[in-house]
């Protein structure tokens, strides 16, 4: 199947990036798209962030032959059901949500006739909204689909070939797993941003102006996570909350053990933590991924 037409519902960073890249790199691909802000939909039309910016969902996905849904977790369920019956036949529809199981059992309940494939880019900024959005936000990161296990192969085929021609490489991954290695890897330091920036921000007023006085790089990497959208990141932990809550334990351990070494002046553990974490940054590198200017980072502010 060709993908000729593409809706996108929820026009901020995510779905602005994928209008954007469209236009950029797949000229002859015609986009549609909707937000259910009305001050968001203007933007968007000011921005051209897709050809069409329409009303109702339902105009804007009528002749689609793909469906994207760019909206927070927690609203997947809602934008999904205001699609019933306004698909075209064979139509696929997908998402970008930061986490998965919950996103497919509400995108299969609220749609059960139509071709699901969900996916995840696993590419942004800590910025949001229609202005924040850029063409070139998915190249040369990973976009993972969570294809259920009796899926139209021609789909999973197409929009594995829509998301390389945007520049990601894809991988094919089941929910559950998702899940957990995206809690490890983006959802629990996200919320370690938040606590270390909140703990820095209760402090009594002298001490937090010295806070930001004096950050030194650490601590201004953590208030650049910690500036991303409180409603994204809110849904992302409680659609989450099983694996979050399973490496969050793990990661309380394991600060419980640092603690310990640091009670017990115990440098040789220390070393020992501090060196094997070392080795990892080492082995990104060498995967080719761009840590030092974060993932994330492009078209982000520096802090
Ligand atoms: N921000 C990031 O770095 C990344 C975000 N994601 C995922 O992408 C999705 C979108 O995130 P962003 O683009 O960052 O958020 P955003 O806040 O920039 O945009 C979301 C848009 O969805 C609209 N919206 C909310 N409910 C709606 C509904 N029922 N119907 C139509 N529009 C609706 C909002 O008005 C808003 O304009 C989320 O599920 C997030 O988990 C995935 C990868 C990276
Ligand atoms: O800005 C950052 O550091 C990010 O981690 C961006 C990001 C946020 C959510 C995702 O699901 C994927 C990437």
């Amino acid at each position: 199947m060709t993908i000729r037409s593409v809706a996108i519902i929820g026009l901020g960073l995510l779905g602005g990036s994928i209008g954007l890249a469209i236009r950029e790199k797949l000229s002859e691909v015609t986009t549609t798209g909707f937000d259910a802000d009305a001050d968001v939909r203007g933007r968007a039309t000011a921005n051209g962030l897709v050809g069409a910016v329409c009303d109702t969902a339902a105009q804007a996905v009528a002749s689609a032959d793909l469906v994207i849904l760019c909206v927070p977790v927690g609203a997947m369920g809602d934008a999904a059901r205001g699609l019933a019956g306004c698909l075209k036949e064979g139509a696929i529809v997908s998402d970008v949500g930061s986490s998965k199981r919950s996103v497919v059992s509400a995108l299969e309940e609220a749609l059960p006739d139509a071709i699901v494939i969900p996916a995840h880019p696993v590419a942004g900024t800590e910025r949001s909204g229609p202005d924040a959005g850029f063409a070139t936000l998915f190249e040369g990161r990973w976009c993972i689909l969570t294809p259920p296990k009796n899926a139209d192969t021609d789909a999973v085929s197409a929009l594995t070939l829509f998301w390389q021609e945007l520049g990601a490489t894809v991988e094919l991954m089941d929910p559950d797993h998702h899940d957990l290695v995206l809690a490890v890897t983006s959802h629990i330091p996200h919320l370690i941003a938040y606590t270390i920036v909140g703990t820095a921000s209760d402090l009594e007023d002298v001490t937090r102006g010295e806070v930001i006085k004096y950050s030194a790089g650490g601590f201004r990497d953590f208030t650049r996570i910690a500036a991303s959208d409180p409603v994204m990141w809110r849904d992302v932990f409680l659609n989450n909350r099983d694996a979050v809550l399973e490496m969050l334990g793990r990661f309380t351990e394991d600060l419980t053990a640092m603690q310990r070494a640091i009670r017990d002046g115990d440098g040789d553990r220390l070393l020992e933590i501090f060196s094997r974490t070392r080795a990892i940054r080492q082995a990104i590198l060498e995967q080719g991924q761009d840590v030092a200017k974060p993932d994330f980072g492009r078209g982000s502010k520096e802090v």
